[in-house]
């Protein structure tokens, strides 16, 4: 919490307007009631009608200026918490925008969105919280018993060991009830997780008509999370009346003593209204402080979360002096790159080495999880490789900026991904600054053009979230479309033509050929299909490259190759 106040500092002034107003509302509580007992003893007890007017004018325009205080400083406290989850949601999202893979890959995107949402609303809600109580509730408690002091002792000596039942309870109470707030942070994120996969996996849990395992799954997650949250408001509910019997015990017992000492003459009727309100105001800011217990460590929990996301560097970052010194235009070169996923033991790639150079397609096949698109994701610096070195235009990724080394990469990830909005915003994702020309140029080579022109509002045609109005195979198209009109210098296609049929894969490459003819284009795949036109085959076999060629070359020499063309010839009839 202390670590995430320093994002508090563009609201100092508002902070300081806001304790000051809740510092007058006080004030003007804890007078009240002597003006009150006044009233009684000098008033009401002498008949003086003059005195209960110009007193009850007093505690009027008291009472005026405390409720304008509250009011205007609650109205503040809430501008300047939702000011502050505004300030540290833009923080997070930054912060995780500069994300590699990796650090993606260690926090996970369900518990990235609960921080960036749910944790950050607890931090909103406790900030409110202390800069309302922060000031009262203590000046409140100190006051008040200074002031029943000054009323009697021997009373506020009894009040005192109410308040010690009252601690003394609130202290068990929070014990059980603190830990409980954190598990529900973590069954939140757990409950998040799963609605998350149910949704986005909804088509293959239909078509394997696994609903009832997921609804078993969901629904376990929901009553853990409901339990832990039955058994805190159970808790709660306890707390309430038992605090509520602890307060009303206190005043028929100050009543009872106050009414002894009155009769004794050792006290007035004024003193002992006085001194109930204060044993009131006393106990209700105790009350408030228990609150700020609970709540605060909880949001502590909400607040290391935070900071941990704030403070996670990512793993990947620009060289202090970035080399720019590229040379030839779009070449590759592997230099016994091997490559581990961080965490993981064994090695994924081990010992790469090939050059993919302008003007040639260079085609990387192998069998499922060989590490094609391993080898994808370290070109872009997606992830580091662990040793070796990648060199793009005779530049070393590491010591380049990543900004250069991607502006000069066009890649079609293997799962095509498309925003929420028009197919001309998707395509544009590429060049921003693309004319209408260049994007349905893009989208006719893509061979995306025909079924855009069957939209009724073609290029306008909107996209729902995560393109799932469109067909696998058109989402593969819109995706190439846009790293076409980037018109980078590598073209890296991991297997982007998967979705697509024969004709169509055929009709892309061939259109593509034109376009790309000075580009370094690296394709991954797995049809044998796609590949055997390529300049250079490299076949990939348990992260290992198992040989290099044309496709006649590695049809005579490399028998994984070999494997892999007879598995598919019987489906495919590639001769
Ligand atoms: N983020 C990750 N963290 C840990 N291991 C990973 C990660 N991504 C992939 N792997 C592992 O790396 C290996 C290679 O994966 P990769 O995706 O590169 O294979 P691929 O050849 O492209 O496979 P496919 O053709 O099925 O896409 C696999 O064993 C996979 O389990």
């Amino acid at each position: 919490m202390i670590k995430l106040a320093i994002y508090l500092k563009p609201f100092k002034l508002q902070i300081v307007f806001i304790l000051s107003l809740i510092f007058l509302q006080t004030i003007g509580d804890l007078f009240l009631p002597t003006l009150m007992a006044g009233i009684i003893n000098e008033g009401v007890m002498k008949g003086d009608t003059g005195f209960i007017f110009t007193t009850g004018a007093q505690m009027m325009v008291i009472a005026v200026i405390s409720g304008i205080s509250a009011i205007t400083a609650a109205y503040l406290s809430s501008k300047v918490s939702v000011g502050l989850g505004r300030s540290l949601r833009e923080m997070v999202f930054e912060n995780v925008e500069s994300f590699s893979l990796e650090e993606f890959d260690l926090f996970g995107t369900s518990t990235l969105i609960t921080r960036n949402t749910n944790d950050i609303n607890q931090i909103q809600h406790v900030t409110v919280m202390i800069m309302r109580m922060m000031i009262s509730a203590p000046m409140m408690a100190v006051g008040g018993v200074i002031m029943a002091l000054s009323r009697d002792v021997p009373l506020t000596g009894m009040l005192g060991i109410a308040i010690l039942f009252l601690a003394l309870f609130i202290l068990i109470v929070s014990r059980q009830v603190i830990p409980l707030f954190t598990q529900i942070q973590r069954k939140v994120d757990k409950l998040n997780r799963v609605t998350r996969e149910k949704l986005t996996g909804v088509r293959v849990i239909r078509a394997f008509d696994t609903g009832k395992l997921e609804e078993k799954r969901f629904d376990d997650a929901n009553t853990d999370l409901t339990e832990t949250y039955i058994k805190v408001n159970r808790i709660m509910a306890f707390m309430m009346p038992v605090i509520m019997l602890i307060m009303n015990l206190s005043s028929v017992s100050i009543l009872w003593l106050g009414s002894h000492r009155i009769a004794g003459g050792n006290m007035n009727l004024g003193d002992l209204s006085a001194f109930t309100q204060y044993a009131m105001h006393i106990m209700m800011s105790m009350l408030m402080l228990s609150m700020m217990f609970v709540m605060v460590p909880r949001a502590q929990a909400a607040a290391n979360r935070i900071n941990e996301v704030l403070e996670a560097r990512p793993g990947i970052v620009d060289p202090r002096i970035a080399n720019n010194n590229f040379q030839k235009r779009g070449s590759v070169q592997f230099k016994s790159v091997s490559f581990s996923y961080p965490g993981a033991q064994n090695p994924i790639l081990k010992d790469i080495s090939f050059c993919a150079k302008p003007g040639e397609v260079t085609a990387i096949i192998g069998s499922t999880g060989s590490g094609k698109s391993t080898i994808a994701n370290l070109l872009p610096r997606f992830y580091d490789t662990t040793t070796g070195e990648i060199l793009i235009d005779g530049v070393d990724v590491k010591s380049a900026a990543m900004r250069d080394i991607r502006n000069k990469i066009g890649f079609v990830p293997q799962k095509a991904v498309l925003f929420s909005g028009t197919v001309r915003e998707n395509i544009a994702v590429g060049n921003p600054e693309a004319d209408t020309d260049e994007i349905k140029k893009a989208a006719a080579i893509a061979q995306a053009e025909e079924f855009i022109l069957g939209f009724n509002d073609k290029y306008e045609h909107l996209i729902t979230q995560g393109g799932s109005n469109l067909s696998g195979g058109q989402k593969q198209r819109l995706s190439i479309a846009r790293a076409l009109v980037k018109r980078p210098d590598i073209y890296i296609f991991d297997d982007s033509f998967s979705a697509l049929d024969f004709k169509t894969d055929y009709k892309v490459r061939k259109a593509l050929k034109d376009e790309t003819k000075d580009a370094t284009v690296i394709i991954i795949a797995q049809r044998v299909g796609t590949v055997m036109d390529a300049d250079r085959i490299i076949v990939l076999d348990k992260g290992k490259i198992t040989g290099t060629g044309k496709h006649e070359d590695l049809l005579k020499s490399c028998s994984v190759y070999q494997e892999i063309v007879s598995s598919q010839m019987e489906k495919e009839g590639v001769s």
